[in-house]
């Protein structure tokens, strides 16, 4: 049963749900509504605190907002803590040109972080499960995925300042359905998860079945492998950074070059993930770009190419060979795009070079905009004047929503994937102070929103 098999896994991690403090991300669907009620359930004896978070992604109107309401009505029913916010993702992949996935996640990971902070909740449960643990493994072996990536989901992962732990990976899809009936659940079902669009639905439905008709404790197996093969690989990477340290000649943001005779005499495994370690610190724009081929022909450069050889890898990535050095060398374009600075001295608007356009407004009340990646208020007393719309600079940092510390605004692009060319024109909103409160579209700034004592607010909206 699968309340057996949760208990005796979360124990096997030494992981206890006593007193925690845990948000629950519920879709409304069999997998997570399971975990709610199967949390909720030990919750009182546990005195486990639990909060639900739901995001209607507006994927698909009026369906998706009815799952919303059907979370909250259990809730309700169970009384549970409910919090949801619609965010119009399709909006965000517009400004992004995120895919739909990659969209849906980012904002629900940012939706979930504000209610543990909102909440002081130490965890984040969500209802990944085992066959989502073997679809993950070989999505990735098929991509040609290398290092941690191939490991697939970790049991517990930290977030933030907190962890995310997926207490179902030890079941299977079908566990999950008997529970859902043992329980008189009728959970919603979302009718993109049958649709044969998406790869993983592709996996879920050719290759699993197979696996299941040779071994119906498949997913046992694949769990075990991927917390074997995280542990070793944690050892090996670990391995792989004192060695490379030793060999390491030259280390620069966007320039690392290695000793060949020392990085040769290296076990393999090491060269290996000493390669991987290099692209990825350098790739940090897109790693995703990299596969194992491109570990292949590093290694081929070294040890069969002649004493000078060079290889191009996307986004202008080169490696070089220079007889006895070789270097990763990665250069920003910073051809296009001349810098930008406006001033906004009161309400107003301002034509942007990029072709999008800021409105100023001041306005009395203000109104719930936290849902929209393109508009930001701001409370007029805690504004020093002018409001600045400018482009990036070096050393840029914001004070995030939510957060603690800065972040650098480089690492904040990275983070969306917004391409090299567009980084350069993308706006950037300061106070007078030169202290950045918005970076429409993507990121809001701690400054952000309502407080108490104000009656007027400055609002922007950035349009395209
Ligand atoms: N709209 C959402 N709101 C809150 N949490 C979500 C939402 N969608 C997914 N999650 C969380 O992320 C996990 C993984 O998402 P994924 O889309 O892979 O799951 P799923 O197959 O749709 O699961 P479920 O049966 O719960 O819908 C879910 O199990 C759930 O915990």
């Amino acid at each position: 049963m699968l309340e057996t098999k949760v208990g005796c896994f979360l124990d096997h991690h030494s992981f206890k749900l006593d007193h925690k403090r845990m948000v629950v991300g519920v879709s409304g669907g069999p997998d997570s509504l399971a975990l709610l009620h199967y949390l909720h359930n030990e919750s009182e004896k546990r005195g486990l605190f639990l909060v639900t978070a739901h995001i209607d992604h507006m994927f698909r109107g009026e369906e998706s907002y009815e799952d919303a309401m059907f979370v909250k009505h259990f809730c309700e029913q169970n009384r549970i803590p409910f919090e949801m916010a619609q965010i119009n993702v399709p909006h965000v992949m517009e400004t992004t040109g995120m895919s739909s996935q990659v969209a849906a996640r980012e904002v629900r990971y940012e939706f979930y972080l504000k209610i543990m902070e909102k909440y002081n909740c130490s965890h984040l449960a969500l209802a990944h499960h085992g066959d989502d643990q073997i679809e993950t493994i070989l999505m990735r072996l098929t991509r040609g995925s290398t290092g941690m990536a191939r490991t697939g989901i970790p049991f517990t992962r930290p977030f933030q300042s907190g962890t995310i732990v997926r207490p179902f990976l030890c079941v299977t899809k079908a566990e999950i359905e008997d529970y859902c009936r043992r329980h008189q659940l009728t959970p919603r079902l979302d009718p993109s998860n049958n649709k044969n669009i998406y790869s993983r639905n592709r996996f879920r439905q050719q290759v699993l079945p197979f696996l299941k008709t040779e071994n119906p404790q498949v997913h046992e197996h694949f769990q075990r492998f991927s917390e074997e093969l995280q542990t070793d690989e944690l050892f090996l990477q670990e391995l792989t950074v004192q060695e490379l340290n030793k060999v390491l000649k030259k280390r620069k943001e966007c320039e690392m070059t290695v000793d060949i005779g020392q990085f040769s005499k290296m076990p393999l495994p090491l060269q290996r993930r000493g390669i991987q370690l290099i692209l990825n610190y350098l790739y940090k724009e897109n790693p995703s770009a990299l596969s194992a081929l491109h570990t292949d022909q590093v290694l081929r450069l070294i040890h069969y190419g002649k004493p000078s050889g060079r290889l191009d890898f996307p986004s202008g990535l080169k490696v070089l060979r220079s007889y006895g050095d070789l270097s990763f060398v990665i250069h920003e374009d910073k051809t296009e795009s001349e810098p930008y600075y406006f001033v906004m001295n009161g309400p107003g608007k301002v034509k942007l070079p990029n072709g999008c356009q800021m409105e100023l407004r001041l306005v009395n009340q203000e109104e719930d905009f936290w849902n929209s990646p393109d508009t930001a208020v701001f409370a007029a007393d805690t504004m020093q004047w002018p409001i600045i719309i400018r482009t990036r600079e070096t050393g840029d940092r914001m004070t995030l929503k939510g957060m603690q510390g800065s972040k650098k605004l480089k690492d904040i692009f990275i983070d969306h994937k917004i391409p090299l060319q567009n980084r350069n024109t993308w706006p950037v909103v300061t106070n007078g102070d030169n202290c950045i409160i918005w970076l429409p579209g993507l990121k809001k700034s701690s400054f952000e929103g309502s407080n108490q004592t104000t009656k007027q607010y400055i609002q922007l909206t950035y349009e395209k």
